[in-house]
């Protein structure tokens, strides 16, 4: 199942910048102070769509290490888009997060006729991306019964080398879910940072849609699967208490060791939960299982070719990912 990387660009100049690691974190030590801790870490974050014309306040260093950052999404989008965007496309499922809206950039750059074309968004956020690139959106809810949608892009946390992703690090995971198995294929797009061999490497948490009522519970049941700290994700504003997502739910944040691979299991590696130590689809349908648990920010099993030929709908894992590199470059991985 492991997947290869290949480079699919390479600018004849390097832009010579390392780019940041995703989103510091800092992971409350005691589930008591979660609350308090989780706001002050850069966890608790409102989305905000980027504006490269805005001036920063940041020092040069970071503004031009950020500058990479986006341009290395703007370039895998770009990559992305022109490898997958349907001829003719009639639904079109929109992420949310940072790296979407240059997806949706390049949609439009594409240039060609979106007048019978419509859009998923997948939030709040997507919805107001597709409007302000004046494209036309549908609410999920209210597409034709049977709709299957030609594509899906969306960015991730992480994603690994079978190409399971973490998502939900900007509070969007359910709908995006909801989208991505409902589309012919998912195309996964993001920057150098996500692209790791296994899943909570570089990024620490899993993020996990709750019921209110039931958050307390679901925290609980995490420690008892080996989460270290998980912790409600707060507001920046402490006032504004727990975050709410699209649903009014609650986001828990639930740290774990590394998520083992396919390979590592075939290896010998017993990812059954032993110590903490998971595989990806083990831990994912486990916390699942949790009573209270809307959804789960891991997209892993089948990919939407996959589920087509297993006679239905339902693929949550990308047919490919796209990452662009500090050099410019833009690496795919594509799914076996
Ligand atoms: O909750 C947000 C979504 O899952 C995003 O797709 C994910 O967090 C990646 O976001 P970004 O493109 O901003 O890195």
């Amino acid at each position: 199942m492991k997947s290869r990387l290949l480079v699919l660009h390479r600018p004849s100049s390097s832009a010579a910048l390392r780019l940041a690691p995703p989103r510091p974190l800092s992971v409350p030590q005691s589930p008591r102070l979660r609350h308090q801790l989780h706001s002050q870490s850069s966890i608790a974050r409102p989305r905000q769509i980027p504006s490269p014309s805005v001036p920063s306040p940041r020092p040069r260093h970071l503004s031009s290490m950020n500058h990479a950052v986006e341009e290395a999404k703007r370039a895998a989008a770009k990559i992305a888009v022109a490898n997958h965007y349907p001829e003719n496309a009639r639904w079109v499922g929109i992420g949310s997060g940072t790296t979407i809206v240059y997806v949706v950039e390049a949609i439009t750059a594409l240039g060609v006729n979106t007048a019978n074309t419509r859009f998923i968004p997948t939030g709040y956020q997507s919805r107001q991306v597709i409007l302000s690139a004046g494209l036309t959106p549908v609410e999920f809810d209210a597409l034709p019964t049977g709709t299957v949608l030609d594509v899906a892009f969306d960015g991730a946390d992480e994603v690994d080398e079978d190409l399971n992703c973490i998502k939900g690090g900007g509070a969007c995971l359910f709908q995006e879910k909801l989208v991505a198995m409902q589309a012919k294929e998912f195309i996964c797009v993001a920057d150098s940072r996500k692209l790791q061999t296994r899943l909570l490497s570089n990024w620490k948490y899993i993020p996990i849609e709750v019921a209110p009522i039931a958050a307390f519970r679901v925290q609980r049941r995490l420690i008892e699967l080996g989460s270290i700290n998980p912790a409600i994700r707060m507001n920046t504003d402490l006032k504004q208490g727990p975050l709410k997502t699209d649903q009014a739910f609650l986001l828990i944040d639930a740290p774990f060791k590394p998520l083992l691979t396919k390979a590592d299991v075939d290896n010998g590696q017993d990812g059954s939960g032993k110590d903490g130590v998971w595989e990806v689809s083990a831990l994912s349908e486990k916390i699942k299982e949790i009573t209270g648990v809307l959804e789960v920010g891991i997209f892993s099993g089948m990919t939407g070719p996959e589920a087509a030929v297993a006679g239905g709908l339902g693929g949550q894992r990308p047919v490919a990912a796209y990452f662009g590199m500090p050099d410019g470059s833009v690496s795919v991985r594509k799914a076996p």
